[in-house]
């Protein structure tokens, strides 16, 4: 990580280590955060944490997802808060007593609440008994989620200006869901580009395949970042503390 990372976590979802190790290592000068998911946790535990951290002391965002009752929840934030991830994410429908669990489990790791994952349209939701637009869940799940203690959310670049008008200023908003123009939106529903999601007031932008698919990972990783530095600048001025600025890989902590 630079001083001019830019606040892009790279979804480094990848089957084998090795993968995993070398798309990190040519994204890390570019970005503040790595984020491992379960494909790559579930096969090969604390070591890929160590494998995509290198030497460059990127931040991990650990995205597991949690949900299950508050006791198990407490015992897993517990059993990976050793690995220091800068996030970890929890899944806000499992309730404020589970959050806070996370929370209390994992004191020095900032708890996100993931509110409806961006793969989520309105006849998705339908079908799990959600009635009405996205937004209208993600501003409950986003809310609970601050109340129980959760200092990030995760929610579409969609809805984060909405998610920071309820929650204020220091909650770092995390938008998965990023599609620079023209890109594949593959399983992903309520999306946008990541100017948009910038001018919207998302602290740090998620994405995988744009950037892992690309024939130069490392490359498509400047890239974005150099879009992002843009957008930063046009919207805020590059103020301090502003997205842009806060590049470390624990922003706002
Ligand atoms: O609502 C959510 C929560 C998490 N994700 C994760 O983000 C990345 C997105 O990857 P892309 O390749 O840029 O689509 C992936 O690891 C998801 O597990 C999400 O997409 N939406």
């Amino acid at each position: 990580m630079t001083a001019s990372s830019a606040p892009i976590a790279v979804a480094i979802d990848a089957q084998e280590i090795g993968t995993a190790a070398t798309w990190a290592s040519a994204v890390a000068p570019h970005v503040s955060t790595i984020k491992v998911g379960l494909e790559l946790y579930l096969r090969y535990g604390p070591e890929v944490v160590s494998a995509v951290r290198g030497a460059d002391r990127v931040g991990v965002f650990l995205d597991l997802k949690l949900h299950d009752i508050p006791a198990t929840v407490a015992g897993a934030a517990r059993s990976v808060a050793g690995l220091k991830p800068s996030y970890l994410t929890v899944h806000a429908s499992g309730g404020s007593d589970m959050i806070r669990a996370a929370v209390e489990a994992a004191p020095d790791t900032r708890i996100a609440g993931v509110t409806v994952l961006t793969s989520m349209d309105e006849a998705g939701l339908e079908q799990v008994g959600l009635l009405g637009p996205a937004r209208d869940a993600v501003r409950r799940l986003a809310v609970l989620s601050v109340e129980a203690g959760a200092r990030a959310l995760v929610c579409s670049p969609q809805e984060a200006a909405m998610v920071r008008s309820e929650v204020g200023p220091d909650i770092t908003l995390i938008t998965p869901g990023v599609r620079p123009a023209g890109a594949d939106r593959g399983d992903q529903s309520r999306v946008a580009t990541p100017e948009e999601a910038i001018e919207a007031g998302a602290d740090l932008l998620v994405i995988g395949r744009p950037i892992t698919g690309a024939p130069d990972p490392g490359a498509a990783a400047a890239s974005i970042a150099a879009t992002i530095q843009r957008a930063g600048v046009r919207v805020q001025g590059s103020a301090p503390g502003s997205a842009v600025e806060s590049s470390g890989p624990v922003a706002g902590l």
